[in-house]
């Protein structure tokens, strides 16, 4: 039993439990995989080679690929009846007997994977109807449980089974995933702001609006200072805005595929959205909450934007604002000090 829960925290609904368990198998797995890099056996050591394509054009790593084969085997006969994974065209039933739906992007960040940097897991686990694409086509209010794993510097388990947040961080010694003592929650104040600033020509102007004001700090608008980061892997993004605040966006752009953006509602978005509000905190596209938003397809992607609250609602206020308060350089944006 690779987990170590402490019922302080509550208790883990026992229908989730063997799928969590398997998870966690797999997720102690990838965790020595990733650590030892080449120097391992798995894949000749070549975690990042590029092996082909997923449905989306997305370029797949060694590591995509059998991350994802491992946690499909190891959910069979765990109650997972649908499987819904980033690396796959299509839904899989992996166990006509199971109750539940679990869709995963298996492994995270896969840019990062060569340079040592966090890469993680996402799930989200929801009750399984007759049909699995219908299952997976449902909104976000759906989920029953989500979580992540991040494989950096700890290996870490955060999940929610809808009563708050848990974290789990795996002890190597032991090789359990023991249940740490405070559980996270989204500070209310932060000065952090996420977003690849590369694309800054591509924003619609609310975005490039909002960071404006942010980047003009003490001079600006917002009469304040801000700091900026960018990792490029979800997770580890989430896993900083889960320790001390701040705000994640991925917005749409006018590059050809980015206009709902570049993360999945599915797999990605709508699981980090629930532990996020468990958290305390908000996840939009910008201006809808992302648990309300219904997928037309299982690979469907969606503007992203989360973490503390009272940021991510200011950002949906730069969407309503009229077209020249938002071109402008600052115009009379002095109403958003602070
Ligand atoms: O390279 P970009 O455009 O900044 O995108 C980075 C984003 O893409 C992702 O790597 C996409 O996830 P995958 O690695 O699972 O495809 C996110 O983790 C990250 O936030
Ligand atoms: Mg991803
Ligand atoms: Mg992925």
């Amino acid at each position: 039993m690779p987990l170590q829960t402490d019922n302080s925290h509550g208790e883990i609904p026992e229908a989730l439990r063997p799928a969590l368990i398997a998870l966690c198998d797999v997720g102690a797995q990838l965790s020595r995989i990733i650590a030892l890099g080449p120097l391992g056996d798995a894949l000749g050591g070549k975690l990042g080679a590029e092996v082909g394509s997923n449905t989306d054009g997305d370029t797949q790593k060694a590591l995509d690929v059998m991350a994802d084969e491992l946690f499909a085997e190891a959910l069979k006969g765990t109650g997972v009846r649908w499987y819904a994974s980033e690396e796959q065209d299509e839904v899989v039933e992996i166990d006509t007997q199971g109750t539940l739906a679990l869709a995963i992007d298996p492994l995270d960040g896969s840019s990062n994977i060569d340079v040592n940097v966090s890469i993680g897991t996402i799930f989200g686990i929801q009750p399984a109807l007759d049909q699995g694409e219908e299952t997976f086509l449902r909104d976000g209010t759906h989920l029953l449980a989500s979580g992540y794993f991040i494989y950096g510097p700890q290996t870490i388990l955060v999940a929610t089974f809808g009563d708050g947040v848990r974290h789990f961080i795996l002890n190597r010694d032991s090789g359990m995933f023991e249940e740490a003592p405070k559980p996270p929650s989204i500070p209310s104040t932060a000065s952090e702001f996420a977003i690849n600033a590369s694309n800054y020509r591509h924003w619609a102007s609310p975005v490039r609006a909002y960071i404006d004001d942010c980047i003009a700090g003490v001079e600006g608008p917002r009469g304040r200072n801000f700091n900026m980061r960018w990792v490029a892997s979800l997770v580890a993004e989430t896993h900083r805005i889960m320790s001390r605040g701040g705000i994640f966006l991925y917005p749409s752009d006018s590059r050809d595929g980015y206009q709902n953006g570049r993360l999945r509602l599915v797999y990605e978005c709508a699981p980090i959205a629930f532990l996020v509000e468990q958290a305390g905190g908000k996840a939009t596209t910008g201006t809808k909450r992302i648990l309300s938003c219904v997928p037309d397809q299982l690979h469907t992607r969606v503007p992203f934007v989360f973490g503390t609250s009272d940021k991510v609602e200011r950002v949906a206020t730069y969407h309503d604002l009229p077209q020249n308060e938002v071109s402008a350089l600052f115009g009379n944006r002095g109403l958003f000090r602070a």
